[in-house]
């Protein structure tokens, strides 16, 4: 059975980058979707974007949702202080396959708990059976119908706390124009948007940051 393009993206990473090594990995992993077969990784440019928000907001406990490689689980995993962790959900079981061996090559497993299956039932399971109490950070990068259902379930859940920072790929490309419109008319969020480009090509597309007011 011929390979997907993540187990060759892996496979490019366990061949080319070095162990241990988080930038090396993320380095490695924008060579290959440049260069050899674009992937919907967050990339190198909307990354520096992620960086600096997470280099803000410093955070004890991160969320992800929408693993797929662990590209962003490693860029955001290499950024945390000691003792804080990141837990990354992922819906497609080859994709978490995929992307629990990228974490583990890239040394950072100790910070980051993957978690599968769909946001909507795993997130009204964090605090009970995952011990989260308040999320600092929560990165929105998965399927973008999802992003506002999941933004009301982190409030319903009591997830979020005054000064709760998400931020949201893919504003503009796929898009998620009904996120931007619940999130900016909501009086408790404070929201900023980034411009950006889409990963690997020249399409413009943008981040969005919504600070959770309490
Ligand atoms: O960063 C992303 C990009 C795309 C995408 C796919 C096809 C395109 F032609 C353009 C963009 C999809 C994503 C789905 C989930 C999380 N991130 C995505
Ligand atoms: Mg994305």
């Amino acid at each position: 059975m011929n390979q997907s393009k993540e187990q060759r993206i892996l496979n490019f990473v366990l061949q080319n980058a070095v162990r241990g090594d988080p930038c090396s990995v993320l380095d490695t992993i924008d060579k290959y979707c440049s260069q050899k077969e674009w992937a919907m990784n967050v990339g190198d440019e909307k990354g520096l974007i992620l960086d600096k928000t997470l280099e803000e907001v410093n955070p004890s406990v991160a969320l992800e949702l929408g693993t797929y490689c662990g590209y962003s689980a490693v860029r955001i995993a290499r950024l945390l202080k000691p003792g804080a962790r990141l837990l990354t959900v992922e819906f497609n079981p080859e994709f978490a396959a995929i992307a629990k061996q990228m974490i583990e090559f890239a040394g950072v497993q100790d910070k980051v708990k993957l978690l599968e299956g769909p946001s909507e039932e795993i997130i009204p399971q964090l605090k009970k059976k995952y011990e989260v109490g308040t999320l600092d950070f929560v990165f929105l990068d998965h399927w973008k119908d999802r992003y506002t259902p999941d933004t009301i379930l982190l409030q319903e859940c009591n997830l979020l706390k005054k000064g709760s920072v998400l931020l949201a790929d893919n504003i503009i490309v796929p898009g998620a124009p009904e996120f931007i419109n619940y999130i900016r008319n909501n009086p408790r969020f404070q929201c900023t948007n980034y411009p950006s480009h889409l990963e690997y090509m020249k399409v413009v597309d943008a981040m969005e940051k919504a600070v959770f007011l309490g």
